[in-house]
């Protein structure tokens, strides 16, 4: 079952359909000892585009799952799907209107067990995800420690995914993220790039996610997987 399975992961990557990355480059990432590869983006993200890069993936001994963020894109017969749904999105449409429109479609074909619906807080006002979402990002600790509390207690979702795409975020706001859960994952993603960073997360969240990096420099990429690693998370943070 996908919820359970993504509890396990301390570290992932997160790669673009629409963006370029060597045969050398994408090598490392997949045998950097991350936990998973999440395939998906923003923008650009077609079915064919995100098929070929599954494909890819496919070839190393990695877990690689797919982030939906479009109908069309979905790419059937894959171990795991990532669902997101924006909970601070300025449009229902975010929060459960394409996922509405989505089991319309897919409906009986849904591989239910193999589904994972992840809470989004998008934090950083200038990401594509905040101004496509059209999410109010100016929220005070009180507010996203109250999102924590909707996704694990009204809810019940299996994680929440503070999301600073693009840009390193605050970590006194991913502190009160995780005032908000007992035992829903959190999972925080946004410019980490170096060991600070990286263990800075690590010891907040559950999950660390890295994406710009990888296509930046990949060296430090794969070395984020033993930083996080290496950090505990601490408990009462
Ligand atoms: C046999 C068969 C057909 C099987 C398939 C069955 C299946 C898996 C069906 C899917 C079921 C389902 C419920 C799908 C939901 C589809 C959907 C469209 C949901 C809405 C998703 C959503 C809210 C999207 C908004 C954007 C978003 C939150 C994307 C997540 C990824 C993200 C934040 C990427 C960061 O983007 P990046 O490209 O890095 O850009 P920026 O850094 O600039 O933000
Ligand atoms: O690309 P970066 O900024 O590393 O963020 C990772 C991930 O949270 C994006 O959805
Ligand atoms: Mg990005």
């Amino acid at each position: 079952m996908l919820r359970q399975w993504i509890k396990g992961w301390r570290h992932a990557f997160k790669l673009d359909p629409d963006r370029v990355l060597s045969d050398r480059a994408l090598e490392r990432i997949c045998l950097s000892g991350t936990d998973a590869v999440i395939v998906g983006g923003t923008e650009g993200v077609t079915q064919n585009n995100s098929r070929e890069l599954l494909d890819r993936v496919s070839e190393y001994p990695v877990k690689c799952v797919q982030e939906v963020s479009g109908l069309e894109s979905v790419v059937p017969g894959l171990d795991g799907y990532l669902i997101p749904t924006v909970l601070n999105a300025g449009d229902l449409q975010w929060v459960v209107g394409l996922q509405h429109q989505a089991v319309k479609k897919f409906g009986e074909w849904i591989p239910w067990e193999d589904l994972a619906v992840l809470g989004y807080v998008v934090l950083n006002p200038n990401s594509r995800v905040a101004r496509l979402t059209g999410s109010r990002t100016e929220l005070a600790s009180s507010d996203v420690t109250a999102y924590g509390r909707i996704a694990e207690h009204l809810f019940h979702l299996p994680a929440l995914y503070v999301e600073y795409s693009g840009v390193y975020g605050d970590p006194s706001i991913v502190e009160a993220a995780r005032n908000g859960l007992d035992s829903t994952q959190l999972i925080y993603g946004g410019g980490v790039s170096n060991e600070e960073q990286a263990r800075r997360m690590a010891a907040v969240a559950d999950t660390v996610i890295v994406g710009n990096l990888v296509y930046r420099n990949a060296d430090a990429a794969v070395e984020t997987v033993h930083w996080v690693k290496e950090t505990t998370r601490l408990s009462g943070v």
